[in-house]
């Protein structure tokens, strides 16, 4: 003990010795630097000891798993990350990997999502979402928390229930031309891919209902906006599993950089024009009403103004008129929203209905059962718009397009930036992880979902959901940063899918477990998905 005091007090007395040299100030900074990097140190490895003790595969010095991630084909991300969960997540549906010195933690357990999705302090996403930023900025599902929370409160009533009922028009009227696009395919016998008829489709639905503009997009398949917008995921994805190309001053000396920057131009300067327009017209119309008012000396009537005053908002007007009434939202603010809600409005919806126009073509009692079931609530009528309650009626297509959803769940992927410690049973998740919550797996868990696998709409009917989970099941994430238009979403796809299925009958050409999956921004299949389509007698 002497000996260890004496050792100690000597290397005390060579560090005074040394601050003697230097002036007060740099001995302050000097000792300030040697706490932060104690204390960094120590913290970190608290980090590591509590990473380690999660199951994982093995790693090497300082890159740890990157080369796992990193190296080999590009388009097999999602199938390593289920494949290792299997390996080393089975046991307590958790695994751990390090890509370089950044943990990861993914989780496919409904009792390890609970705590950190319910949690309202855990809404941090991770650093991989910051790769969109150059193209969604600080739009809703990139934003910090501090920048979301009061966005998230401004736009949640753009998606209302009274505001969906005044879509279905627009949902039915796109679904039309989008059966027009599928009559020109009935020659077709050895099948056309799904994908872009959907795609499209969706993209002209979101574009006419929250932004109010008519894009055409099905008429005009091969506009410069849906190539950019491919092209701009496809050079994301990429980036976020090569670690070198992750540092902006490497990325810029790429041939994908000037591609990006390519994409980048197109996207924007297609959502800069529609906020301008639209703006243009608010503001004109406010002028009208303001010289209306002029023209009256006693003002407008009373109940003109409580109308306007009233009148829910869809999504882009509210954000404008937000902007011109001094909401703090800049123009570019309101572009970030558009471009979010653009992707996020779109493709997840798309890529969900031709995975579950699949699956309905791969098991024709399914698909028997779900015409049925239109037929008697539309009366046998093929060509009526369903009326809000008779799409609410269409319990059976609700169930398989939950089911769709569950076997495909558009957003395979959840990341978040946890900003404190979570437990898990016997372990804890430290502060600083990246979680990813590998939604594909969970909904495959064999204990939630007997013969997980099997394409079983009965899953959804209400006797069978009592007593499940509610975090066993989340196409749309959970919890206070949960998809915002989801119910936007189920109404949309049950108008376009009934729309179809009154017209035609489905036949899936290939084999479900043939299609190879891409675990893109949103869930795709790599070669699209073949279908062929008969006039229903
Ligand atoms: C089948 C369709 C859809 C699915 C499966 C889906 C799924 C999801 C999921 C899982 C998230 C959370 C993402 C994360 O935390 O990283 C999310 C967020 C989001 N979704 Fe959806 N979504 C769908 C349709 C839509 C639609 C139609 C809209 C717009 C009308 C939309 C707008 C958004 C937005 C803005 C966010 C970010 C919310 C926030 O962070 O506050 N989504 N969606």
């Amino acid at each position: 003990m002497d000996v260890y005091l004496k050792n100690h007090a000597t290397a005390a007395a060579k560090i005074a010795s040394l601050f003697s040299f230097l002036s007060p100030v740099t001995t302050v900074i000097l000792v300030m630097m040697v706490c932060a990097i104690v204390t960094y140190r120590k913290r970190r490895a608290r980090l590591v000891y509590h990473i380690n003790r999660i199951p994982g595969p093995f790693m090497l010095p300082i890159i740890g798993n990157g080369l796992h991630v990193s190296l080999g084909c590009k388009d097999e991300f999602l199938d390593r990350i289920v494949s290792a969960q299997k390996m080393y997540g089975r046991r307590i549906g958790m695994s751990r990997a390090w890509n370089g010195p950044i943990p990861y933690v993914m989780i496919s357990k409904a009792s390890a999502v609970e705590p950190i999705l319910s949690n309202p302090k855990l809404v941090e996403k991770s650093v991989d979402y910051d790769y969109m930023k150059p193209w969604l900025g600080n739009g809703l599902l990139t934003s910090r928390a501090s920048v979301w929370h009061p966005r998230r409160k401004t736009l949640t009533p753009a998606f209302h229930f009274k505001i969906l009922s005044e879509f279905v028009n627009i949902f039915h009227k796109q679904a039309l031309v989008m059966n027009e696009k599928l009559a020109e395919q009935l020659d077709n016998q050895g099948g056309f891919d799904i994908v872009p008829f959907t795609t499209l489709c969706a993209l002209d639905i979101f574009c006419e209902t929250a932004m109010g503009c008519a894009v055409n997009a099905q008429k005009n398949s091969d506009s410069e906006y849906v190539r950019a917008h491919k092209q701009i995921g496809k050079i994301i994805r990429n980036r976020l599993q090569k670690v070198w190309l992750r540092p902006d001053f490497i990325f810029k000396h790429t041939a994908e950089y000037r591609k990006h920057q390519e994409c980048l131009q197109v996207l924007h300067s297609f959502s800069d024009r529609v906020v301008q327009e639209r703006k243009a017209e608010i503001v004109a119309k406010r002028r009208q009403v303001e010289d209306l008012i002029d023209l009256n000396n006693n003002g407008p009537a009373e109940d003109s103004i409580d109308c306007c005053k009233k009148k829910q908002l869809a999504f882009l007007d509210l954000l404008i008129e937000g902007s011109l009434d001094g909401s703090g939202l800049t123009d570019l603010d309101v572009r970030e929203e558009v471009d979010t809600f653009v992707i996020g409005g779109h493709d997840t919806t798309a890529a969900a209905m031709a995975w579950i126009l699949l699956l309905l073509g791969s098991d024709q009692a399914i698909q028997d059962r779900v015409i049925h079931e239109i037929d008697e609530i539309m009366n046998g009528d093929r060509d009526r718009r369903p009326t809000m309650q008779e799409l609410n009626d269409m319990k059976y297509l609700e169930c398989c397009i939950k089911e769709g959803l569950r076997l495909y769940p558009s957003i395979p992927l959840i990341a978040r930036r946890l900003t404190e410690d979570v437990q898990v049973d016997d372990y804890i998740i430290p502060s600083g992880t990246t979680t990813m919550i590998v939604v594909y797996q969970l909904h495959r868990d064999p204990t939630v979902f007997p013969n997980p696998d099997k394409y079983n709409p009965d899953n959804f009917l209400p006797e069978n959901c009592s007593g499940r989970h509610p975090y066993a099941y989340i196409p749309f994430s959970a919890g206070p940063r949960n998809c915002i238009g989801q119910k936007f979403a189920i109404l949309e796809e049950k108008m376009v899918l009934s729309t179809v299925l009154r017209k035609f009958r489905i036949e899936a050409v290939e084999r479900r477990e043939d299609v190879k999956l891409l675990g893109d921004l949103v869930l795709r299949p790599r070669d699209g998905l073949k279908i062929r389509v008969s006039r229903r007698q």
